[in-house]
């Protein structure tokens, strides 16, 4: 389904943050992206929902290149990107996001689901203006609410555990285990360093320093990253990858 052949990329200052990546995600799983802090997952997440450009490689969506495509028309295509800060717009209601999100009118009762999939009280947030007022948690569940009534064919979600409480986080599994339950020829790729995250995913990528370290199914990968406080796929051993 997306495939990355040896993508790379730089910021101004020269400094190389992805270093030849090559990743595959076949439809139908549930991936989750891991590895130390600054190891580059998010600006890899980025570069796949197209807000960044490699300096090279390429970047396929069911065999179709879509390296050079904006944010826009992978969205078109069927890349769905939840961001780790999401974006605010005044004067738009959380009603109007997730119908935007779902392209077009929802009945009522779907509408209210999505809200209660992830722990909020439909009737008191639906009419709520999405402004400065709703706190950094609740937006963050706006959010998630958002891709799941988008229904992309690959949905990218960054850290979305980050900011949301203990109730909530578990809500949020549920919600993740619903989606894996439901994806069927659909992917979602998941950064996190949630244990539980980990758990439930079918492959655990690992990323560090710019470069995938470990890749694999769960089984395989979760016990090395679980086993020592040191991680073995850190490439200096010294970093790690799980929190
Ligand atoms: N525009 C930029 N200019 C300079 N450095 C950058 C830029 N964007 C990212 N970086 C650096 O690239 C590295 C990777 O950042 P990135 O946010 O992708 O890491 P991450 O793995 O998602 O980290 P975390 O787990 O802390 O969220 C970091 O060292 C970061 O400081």
């Amino acid at each position: 389904m997306l495939q990355l052949e040896n993508v790379s990329l730089s910021v101004d200052d020269g400094k190389e943050i992805l270093k030849h990546i090559d990743l595959t995600i076949e439809g139908g799983k549930f991936v989750v992206i891991t590895g130390p802090n600054g190891g580059g997952k998010s600006t890899l997440a980025k570069t796949i929902a197209g807000i960044l450009s490699p300096a090279e490689g390429t970047i396929r969506f069911h065999g179709e290149d879509i390296t050079g495509r904006s944010i826009t028309e992978r969205a078109n295509l069927g890349i769905g990107f939840a961001f780790q800060q999401p974006v605010r717009f005044k004067g738009i209601t959380v009603r109007d996001m997730i119908r935007l999100a779902a392209g077009g009118e929802l009945p009522e009762s779907q509408l209210c689901t999505y809200l209660c999939d992830v722990g909020l009280c439909a009737k008191d947030y639906i009419d709520r203006e999405l402004n400065a007022s709703l706190s950094g948690g609740e937006i963050k569940r706006i959010e998630i609410a958002m891709s799941l009534a988008r229904k992309s064919k690959l949905t990218i979600f960054d850290e979305p555990e980050a900011g949301i409480d203990l109730w909530s986080f578990n809500n949020l599994i549920e919600v993740f285990l619903k989606l894996r339950r439901e994806i069927q020829g659909s992917s979602i790729l998941i950064i996190s360093h949630q244990e539980r995250i980990l758990e439930i995913a079918d492959e655990i990528v690992v990323l560090a320093d710019g470069k995938i370290t470990a890749q694999g199914p769960r089984d395989q990968i979760l016990p090395h990253l679980l086993k020592g406080e040191s991680c073995s796929f850190c490439p200096n051993q010294e970093g790690f990858c799980h929190e």
